[in-house]
């Protein structure tokens, strides 16, 4: 199982996630309205630290993609929002980076419309929809990813927490592709930064 630690910006904070979980990616939220976004000039203070940042976007525009990237040094780009076909191609063409596409669950996913984005996308993501984007400290209904029919590898999202590791671990033994899960709201102390021992607790049970 791979770990995702979303919606830091925090450089001690950070700089202890590395030392004492190592986890697979760190999420950095360029989206203005989030309460965990990151300014530029978070950019000095992070940007060698050895992780794989993950720069998260709400339908913005490749230049600001650019942008980040280089300030940042990020490794992959999430695109969290309603992002088209075209759009997450050219992310993945003119970047070579690797792209996490979300995908907000309401009631139900039509597999269909993922189709598409198979080729530029490494990931997949499935979160819990909220007009907020993400963030939310909200689960959905995770019974619906036993269709996924794709064998894209994808990571669960949306409301995980301590109080659900038996489902997670439940939905991980019944779901091959499902290779990640990503954690954000429910290992806060505030917005953007995180309980370092919370989130080894829910690690030392959840990885492989
Ligand atoms: O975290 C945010 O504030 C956010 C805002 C806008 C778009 C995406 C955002 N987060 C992206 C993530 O990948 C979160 O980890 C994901 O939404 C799950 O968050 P949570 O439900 O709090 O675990």
């Amino acid at each position: 199982m791979k770990l995702k630690v979303c919606g830091m910006r925090s450089e001690e904070n950070i700089k202890g996630l590395i030392s004492q979980i190592n986890p697979d990616w760190m999420g950095l939220i360029f989206y203005a309205k989030s309460p965990r976004f990151v300014s530029k000039d978070f950019a000095d203070s992070i940007k060698d630290l050895d992780i794989s940042k993950v720069g998260v976007f709400v339908n913005t525009n490749l230049e600001e993609i650019k942008k980040a990237i280089s300030r940042f040094d990020l490794h992959t780009i999430q695109l969290h929002g309603e992002e088209s076909v075209d759009f997450t191609r050219s992310v993945k063409q003119e970047t070579g980076l690797e792209i996490f596409k979300v995908f907000s669950v309401k009631e139900n996913v039509d597999w269909k419309e993922l189709e598409s984005y198979l080729p530029y996308v490494d990931y997949f993501l499935f979160d819990t929809f909220t007009k907020e984007y993400g963030g939310s400290g909200k689960t959905f209904d995770w019974q619906i990813l036993k269709s996924y029919p794709f064998e894209k590898p994808f990571l669960l999202s949306g409301g995980l927490s301590l109080e659900n590791i038996q489902d997670i671990q439940k939905l991980q033994s019944e779901i091959p592709q499902l290779i990640g899960v990503d954690i954000n709201s429910k290992f806060e102390v505030e917005p953007g930064f995180k309980d370092i021992d919370k989130i080894g607790e829910f690690w030392e049970k959840v990885r492989d």
